[in-house]
C-alpha cells in the first residue's frame, strides 16, 4: 500500500507571471492550526494543512497594508521565492489575502530553525559531521541564489530552517524579506554613494554593509563565515565574546574566534569560517568554491580529518579577557538580540529587480518580537525607537542597535585628519572623510576616540570608494582540493593604508 509520505511535491498554487498575484491561495483552503510557530518583526508564522500537506503560513505585519514600503517588501518576498526551486530552499506554495491581512504560505518544516537547534541540544552535542552537512546545505542554497543574481541579506541561523528526515538533518533557508535581485554590471554603475541599503542583523552583517559601503553578494558570504563560527562556537559565544564594535571597524576578532573554537573542529572547517569572514569583500570565497570545498571535505571520515588542535594563547586587548577555551555550550539565554537591520528602504520599483536600492528616502526602523530576533527598519525623521503594533505585540523601545551609529547629529561637519610631523614623502594631503576609502576608514577608527567615529561613520550618504574595485570576488581559480587548507585568509592589512602612517589622528 502506497504510504502517504511516498507522494512527492507540493501543493504548487501561484498564477503564472502575476507577481502581484496575493490571493493564490483561497483562505477557506486553509485548515489553520491555532499554535503559533514562528514569529519575526514582518509577522507570525503559523502551521496549517491546505489538501493535506503541512504549511506555514506567515500572516504579514498590518503595516504592510498600511505602508507602502513594507508592501514593496513583501512583493519582492513573494516574487523572488516563487522562482526558487532548490531542495536547500523553503518551498513557496502561494499567497492569500484574509480580512485584510496578508499571508504567504511555504512548505512546513518540522524542525524548527538553526538558532534553536543549536540552543536546544548544545552546539557541543552536535557532531562536526552534522555541522558540516548543515554548512554544505546552505553553500548549496546560497550558491544557487548566487547564480540566480539573488542576494539574500539576512542570512542567520534563524532563518535556515532545520528539515529532519529520520536522521538525518537537511537545512532549508526561509525568509526572502530582504532578497533582492542584483544586476551587478548594472548596479555597479548607479549612483557610487551607497547604491544599496543598509540591511541585515547585527550579528551577521557585513562590515562594509554596517560603514555604509557599497557591497554586492559577498556580504552574504560574510554572513554565512559568521553562520559557520556560530556552528563552531554557539551563537552566544558569537554574539558576546566576538561581538563587533565601531572602534574595531565591525571587524571580527578572528584570533580570539580562533583561542575559543574547540580543539576538535576540523582545521580546514575552521579555516573556511576564517576565510569567508574576510575583510575585505574581495578576498572572500565564492559559494561554489565554498561547496566544492565543503564537499571534499566531507568525503573523508571526520575523525581522519586533521584537526584544528591547541591555539596559542590569547589576551583580550579590549575586556582583559584571557578567557578559558571551554565556555557555555551554547546560549540557553532566550534573549538573543540579532535583530535584522534596514536602513533606507530600498524599492523605486515592486519587482525586485535591480536598480532599485538608491533611496536614502524615508528611512524607518520598525522593532522585531519582543524575542529580540526580528527585523529592524529605522525611521530617519524620528529619533526615537518606534513603539510599533506588529501583529497584536507591542514593540516597546528597545535599544536593537546603536543608532547614532546611522544617525549623524545635526549640524555634523566632515571630520579631517591632522597629521604629525613626519617625512615629507610620508604626508599625506588632509582628505575629508568623504573621499576615504573603506581601509582608511578603517584605520582611522581603530585610532580614535569612539565619539569621534561614531560621528565620522554615522551618516549612511559617504562617498566611500568602493571596496569591491580593486578585485572581483574569488571564483573557482582555486583547486577543489585543499582548497580550504591552501587558500588561507590573507592577512588583513595593518592600521596603515598605503604609505599612510598610523599617527592620523581625527579631529572634530
Ligand atoms: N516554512 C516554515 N516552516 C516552519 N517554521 C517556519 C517556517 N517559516 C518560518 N518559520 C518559523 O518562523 C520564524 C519567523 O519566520 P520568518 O523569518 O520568515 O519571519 P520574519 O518576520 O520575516 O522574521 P525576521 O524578523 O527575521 O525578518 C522562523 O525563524 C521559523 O522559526
Amino acid at each position: 500500500m502506497m504510504n502517504i509520505k511516498d507522494i512527492q511535491g507540493l501543493p504548487f498554487s501561484a498564477s503564472g507571471d502575476d507577481e502581484n498575484d496575493l490571493s493564490s491561495v483561497e483562505y477557506s483552503d486553509l485548515v489553520m492550526d491555532s499554535q503559533e510557530i514562528g514569529r519575526g518583526s514582518f509577522g507570525q508564522v503559523q502551521k496549517a494543512s491546505y489538501f493535506g500537506t503541512d504549511v506555514a503560513v506567515k500572516s504579514l505585519s498590518s503595516l504592510v497594508n498600511i505602508d507602502p514600503d513594507y508592501f514593496k517588501f513583501m512583493l519582492r518576498e513573494i516574487k523572488i521565492l516563487k522562482g526558487m526551486r532548490h531542495p536547500n530552499i523553503v518551498q513557496y506554495i502561494g499567497a492569500c489575502l484574509n480580512e485584510g491581512r496578508y499571508m504567504i504560505v511555504t512548505e512546513y518544516i518540522k524542525g524548527g530553525d538553526l538558532h534553536q537547534l543549536l540552543k536546544e541540544r548544545g552546539v557541543n552535542a552536535i557532531p562536526w559531521n552534522v555541522k558540516m552537512k548543515l554548512a554544505f546545505d546552505v553553500a548549496s542554497a546560497f550558491s544557487y541564489l548566487h547564480s540566480k543574481k539573488v542576494i539574500f541579506r539576512d542570512l542567520k541561523a534563524k532563518n535556515i530552517l532545520i528539515d529532519e528526515q529520520g536522521t538525518t538533518l537537511r537545512a532549508k533557508v526561509c525568509d526572502f524579506g530582504f532578497a533582492r535581485i542584483l544586476d551587478i554590471s548594472k548596479d555597479m554603475n548607479a549612483n557610487k554613494e551607497g547604491y544599496l541599503t543598509i540591511c541585515g542583523s547585527e550579528t551577521t552583517m557585513a562590515p562594509e554593509v554596517i560603514v555604509g559601503s557599497n557591497y554586492n553578494d559577498s556580504c552574504d558570504v560574510y554572513s554565512y563565515g559568521v553562520l559557520l563560527l556560530e556552528l563552531i562556537l554557539g551563537s552566544r559565544v558569537v554574539k558576546t565574546q566576538l561581538k563587533r564594535s565601531p572602534m574595531s571597524a565591525f571587524d571580527m576578532n578572528l584570533e580570539k574566534a580562533e583561542y575559543l573554537a574547540p580543539e576538535s573542529c576540523p582545521k580546514d572547517f575552521f579555516d573556511l569560517a576564517k576565510w569567508c569572514c574576510a575583510y575585505q569583500p574581495k578576498n572572500r570565497p565564492s559559494f561554489m568554491t565554498i561547496v566544492k570545498g565543503l564537499k571534499e571535505l566531507m568525503a573523508s571520515p571526520v575523525d581522519q580529518l586533521p584537526v584544528k588542535g591547541k591555539s596559542k594563547p590569547y589576551k583580550d586587548e579590549e575586556s582583559d579577557y584571557d578567557g578559558e577555551q571551554s565556555y557555555d555550550s551554547d546560549d540557553n539565554v532566550n534573549n538573543v538580540n540579532n535583530s535584522s537591520i534596514q536602513i533606507g528602504l530600498d524599492d523605486n520599483n515592486n519587482d525586485g529587480s535591480g536598480n532599485d536600492d538608491n533611496d536614502n528616502i524615508n528611512n524607518t526602523i520598525s522593532g522585531g518580537e519582543n524575542s529580540g530576533y526580528g527585523s529592524v527598519i529605522y525611521n530617519d525623521t524620528d529619533k526615537s525607537a518606534p513603539n510599533i503594533d506588529y501583529g497584536g505585540r507591542k514593540q516597546q523601545n528597545r535599544n536593537i542597535f546603536n543608532l547614532s551609529f546611522f544617525t549623524p547629529p545635526p549640524g555634523v561637519v566632515p571630520i579631517k585628519i591632522e597629521h604629525e610631523e613626519e617625512d615629507e614623502e610620508d604626508q599625506v594631503p588632509e582628505k575629508s572623510l568623504s573621499s576615504l576609502g573603506f581601509d582608511d576608514i578603517k584605520s582611522l577608527i581603530k585610532g580614535s576616540d569612539q565619539s569621534s567615529v561614531l560621528r565620522a561613520i554615522s551618516s549612511p550618504n559617504l562617498s566611500l570608494n568602493n571596496p569591491l574595485d580593486s578585485a572581483a570576488p574569488q571564483h573557482l581559480s582555486n583547486s577543489v582540493t585543499g582548497v580550504l587548507s591552501t587558500s588561507k585568509p590573507k592577512k588583513k592589512t595593518s592600521k596603515k593604508s598605503g604609505k599612510k602612517k598610523n599617527h592620523n589622528k581625527i579631529k572634530k
